[in-house]
């Protein structure tokens, strides 16, 4: 134990179940003595739909499927950048089912997060596609990590497959919602190594979150969709306008 009851969280001693307890007790200013990255990105620092859309002078195509939502436009946020530096209440890992680590988003995660999140996760008996499952984020500016499992597509896009990502956004929101949690990031699911075209997969996450919000409105002050690539970000400033239409 170091002086003045802080904890040290890189103590090869420390279990997972200590530091979680440990962090749970931290306000945000304490709990940022043990980010390990120093340069987090606060909430307020990410601008919401509203405020992108009329920087990008994005115009507003026809009547849409969705109606105009004034509030949804102030919940929902696109970033592109790293997720490992969002300081939320949580943020999605795009994990594989054994959920003990991997590469992509689910690496960088594992990095930033150290090394009690595996300790935390080989607790868990994996994951099976479409569900999610949480833990604590550690390290990480996030207070916890929600890992789930997208699905692989080989080949044609399937239904079966279009249900699993569906799913997934649910799932990890609802275990969100659960947990008391008020703002989430979500990486771009499966659009990686796991093979799911990016255009539809951002179809399927922008219905499934503005729907999701729809029925959920008072539970969440944000969702963010953080994109690393620039023509992902490019997908979603064109498929925003559609799901949520500018008020
Ligand atoms: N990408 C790899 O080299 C690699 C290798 C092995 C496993 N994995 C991982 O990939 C599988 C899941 O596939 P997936 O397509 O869902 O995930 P993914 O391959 O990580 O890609 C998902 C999306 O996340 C983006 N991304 C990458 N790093 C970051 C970051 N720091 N912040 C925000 N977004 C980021 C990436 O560009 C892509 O758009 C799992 O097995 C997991 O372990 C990835």
């Amino acid at each position: 134990m170091a002086s003045s009851g802080k904890i040290d969280l890189n103590s090869p001693t420390i279990t997972w179940k200590e530091a979680k307890s440990y962090l749970k007790g931290l306000n945000n200013k304490q709990k940022r003595d043990h980010y390990s990255v120093k340069d987090f990105i606060k909430l307020k620092q990410i601008p919401v739909w509203k405020d992108t859309a009329k920087k990008a002078n994005i115009k507003q195509p026809e009547e849409g499927k969705y109606a105009k939502n004034k509030a949804l436009n102030e919940k929902v946020s696109l970033f592109r950048g790293d997720i490992t530096k969002l300081e939320v209440d949580a943020i999605i890992n795009t994990a594989n089912s054994s959920l003990l680590g991997g590469g992509g988003v689910d690496g960088c995660i594992h990095r930033a997060a150290g090394p009690l999140l595996k300790l935390e996760c080989s607790c868990l008996g994996g994951c099976q596609t479409g569900l999610a499952k949480m833990t604590c984020g550690y390290l990480l500016p996030a207070k916890y990590v929600i890992h789930t499992v997208g699905p692989v597509v080989q080949g044609d896009l399937g239904s079966a497959q279009e249900e699993e990502l569906r799913n997934c956004y649910r799932n990890s929101m609802l275990t969100a919602v659960e947990g008391k949690l008020r703002s989430v990031a979500f990486p771009c699911i499966s659009t990686g190594v796991f093979g799911y075209p990016p255009k539809a997969a951002a179809d399927m996450a922008l219905r499934t979150i503005r729907e999701f919000l729809e029925e959920n409105k008072d539970k969440f002050d944000r969702v963010i969709i953080c994109v690393f690539l620039e023509k992902d970000e490019e997908i979603y400033l064109q498929k925003l306008p559609e799901y949520f239409p500018l008020a």
